[in-house]
């Protein structure tokens, strides 16, 4: 017979049991990737062992494997496949995300441990192309997460909302340059979002990567962008982070960039506390991302190198480059116009990060003058 306090027990070890009908989706989830030509990290290191260690695991939140693979396993062609639902996470399903981390951030080992926030002496970087003769425009982002909150599966209607307003309250105190408006996603005319789109200043709708993981929950509830009036400074709210923090401007001045994506990341740094992790350092929703989250990178043109793209590709990784199309990750290039820039974001500053864009943009530059 059940008393009552084997029963709450009984009760307690249930919430903490991963279902049967989330254990048959992982099996069949295994089986589909397993029996895939994907060339994700995900397939490459979720080996029967490690699902079989992890597959009754589950975060206090009541995240499981299924809610960190799901992404992967609906998209085959995913290049990494793995989102962490919340912070606890990356602890939790560590036999997971410690190889992929280790892979995509150039060998960032489950023993190392992120350097302390560096910027650097923003001063000594430079203009990428003075004559303004391959560089298009420049661009730094970095991520940020609200503290108190997990990612974006877990969020609630209500959580989004307050962030939404937290954020823009916040950024409203900003003064001078970053000076600008918040424009929630609700209630924006379909053609001013796609016109920001098209521009490159705003996150696309309907990412199936980001869908598959379950992060458009209430979309487009909690979801904004502020800029300033010129849009060389602006912030996403709740996209596939909470925030995106974004230096953008014509042109190679990197210098310019930076210096402003540094002066506001300081502000609002005062105004509202980020969650940071000792050994990953900032945290974000994709593994990609954690460390120093920065992805600095230009549009440039490269017609020569670009000829072959697989050459652009090869030469681009031997300066720790990645390579993305016109619109962004999982878009083509559009008239020769390539976005690429530095590829790991952990285990180095950040302003080591954005010298090494600047490093090896100026070495495919010098190569593409020499053919
Ligand atoms: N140097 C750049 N100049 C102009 N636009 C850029 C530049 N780099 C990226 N963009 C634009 O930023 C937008 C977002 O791109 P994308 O989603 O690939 O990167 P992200 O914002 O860094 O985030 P994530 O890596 O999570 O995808 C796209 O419209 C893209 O064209
Ligand atoms: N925006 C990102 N987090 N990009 C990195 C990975 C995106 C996608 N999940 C993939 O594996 O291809």
């Amino acid at each position: 017979m059940c008393t009552r306090a084997t029963c709450a027990a009984l009760k307690a070890k249930a919430a903490t049991m991963v279902d049967a009908a989330t254990l048959e989706k992982l099996e069949a989830g295994f089986s589909k990737l397993q029996g895939s030509d994907s060339k994700s990290l995900l397939k490459k290191y979720l080996t029967r062992e490690v699902f079989d260690s992890l597959k009754n695991k589950k975060t206090s939140f009541g995240s499981t494997l299924l809610d960190c693979i799901q992404s992967g396993v609906e998209n085959l062609d995913s290049g990494v496949g793995i989102y962490a639902p919340d912070a606890e996470s990356y602890s939790v399903f560590a036999e997971l995300f410690d190889p992929i981390i280790e892979d995509y951030h150039n060998g960032f080992k489950k023993t190392d441990k992120h350097p302390p926030k560096n910027w650097g002496d923003v001063d000594t970087l430079g203009n990428l192309d003075p004559a303004g003769e391959f560089v298009v425009s420049t661009r730094v982002r970095c991520g940020r997460s609200l503290e108190g909150y997990p990612f974006n599966p877990c969020l609630t209607e209500s959580q989004y909302k307050e962030m939404e307003d937290k954020v823009s309250g916040t950024l409203s105190s900003l003064e001078g340059e970053l000076k600008g408006t918040f424009y929630p996603l609700t209630g924006m005319s379909k053609e001013t979002q796609q016109q920001l789109i098209d521009d490159h200043f705003l996150f696309k709708e309907g990412d199936r990567f980001l869908q598959a993981a379950n992060a458009c929950r209430f979309w487009p509830t909690g979801r904004g962008i502020y800029h300033n009036e010129n849009k060389t400074f602006l912030v996403w709210c709740n996209e596939e982070d909470h925030l995106r923090i974004i230096s953008m401007q014509m042109g190679g001045d990197l210098q310019q960039v930076y210096k402003r994506l540094v002066s506001a990341v300081n502000e609002i740094e005062k105004k509202i506390p980020f969650s940071h992790h000792d050994r990953l350092g900032f945290l974000t929703f994709c593994p990609t991302n954690l460390g120093t989250t920065v992805r600095a990178s230009v549009h440039i043109k490269l017609p020569k190198l670009a000829a072959d793209k697989k050459k652009l590709e090869e030469v681009a990784s031997k300066y720790h480059l990645q390579v993305r199309g016109t619109r962004g990750e999982h878009t083509e290039a559009e008239g020769g116009v390539y976005d690429i820039s530095n590829k790991r974001r952990m285990g180095l500053t950040e302003y080591d990060a954005v010298k090494e864009m600047y490093d090896g943009i100026a070495e495919l530059i010098k190569i593409e003058k020499s053919l």
